[in-house]
């Protein structure tokens, strides 16, 4: 538990509109700057404990019991990129108009903003240009704009549900690295959804495991992955494909 935390869930518990229980009893804090990893396999309850937590929960399913204490804004970065922008609008316009709405700058500073977040992420200066679509971008450019619009809200908790997933290993690098150096430089918590261990442990302290909308094991990360006590957490492990060693690589 975190001496004084940011975001407290205590007892947590969703069902769905058929009394269904998605989520049960769910509890853990977040820290102020800490990197918590959700992890389990899909369907485990993940992304509605994220959904819970930013307020969201999808149509058909409730909070039915518990907690959720929070001491700062949240922000969430989405799985899908490309379905979390309108395809419609150029993606300078979008996140100019996040800025303008949760910064509560002029329309001429919210774009200056944008385009400064732009730059921030990394992005092309192709992308300031008001005729480029979402469409015209690649997967991880998407999410890049995607996180900047995170940023745009200055959460002190971003939630991220999977957000490398749908990209190909050399961009989910890329994306993780981004995603180390904006929370170093400007201190947020997070909430890290995901089924790859790797990626939890590269980027949180804390890990929990997560089956059937419960937690089953909780704790340090190295600690919890050298000596997981749940039968789970061990499959997940196990789970994970070793690299083959190489022959004649002089191993
Ligand atoms: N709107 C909904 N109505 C009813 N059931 C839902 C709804 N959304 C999700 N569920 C169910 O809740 C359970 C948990 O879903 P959730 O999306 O949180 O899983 P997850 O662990 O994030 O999975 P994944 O890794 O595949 O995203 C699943 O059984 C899912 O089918």
């Amino acid at each position: 538990m975190s001496i004084h935390p940011i975001l407290q869930i205590e007892g947590l518990s969703l069902a769905a509109k058929s009394k269904e229980t998605l989520v049960n009893n769910v509890s853990f804090s977040l820290g102020k700057g800490e990197s918590l990893g959700l992890v389990g396999e899909s369907g485990s309850g993940k992304s509605l404990t994220l959904r819970a937590i930013l307020g969201l929960l999808p149509r058909g399913v409730t909070q039915t019991g518990g907690m959720i204490k929070s001491g700062a804004s949240s922000a969430m970065v989405f799985q899908d990129p490309r379905g979390a922008l309108d395809p419609l609008c150029p993606v300078v316009n979008q996140l100019a108009e996040v800025v303008y709405y949760r910064q509560q700058v002029n329309r001429k500073a919210s774009r200056i903003i944008a385009l400064e977040l732009l730059e921030r992420l990394g992005l092309p200066d192709s992308l300031k240009r008001s005729d480029r679509y979402p469409s015209q971008l690649s997967g991880g450019q998407c999410q890049r704009v995607v996180i900047a619009m995170a940023l745009a809200c200055k959460p002190g908790i971003l939630l991220c549900d999977e957000p490398t997933t749908a990209l190909d290993v050399t961009v989910q690098r890329q994306i993780i690295d981004t995603i180390t150096d904006l929370q170093h430089e400007l201190g947020f918590a997070m909430v890290f959804v995901t089924h790859n261990l790797a990626i939890a442990a590269n980027l949180c302290s804390r890990l929990y495991v997560m089956k059937a909308g419960r937690i089953v094991e909780h704790g340090d990360t190295l600690d919890l992955l050298q000596n997981p006590t749940d039968p789970y957490t061990q499959m997940l492990i196990d789970s994970v494909l070793p690299v083959p060693e190489l022959e004649g690589s002089g191993a």
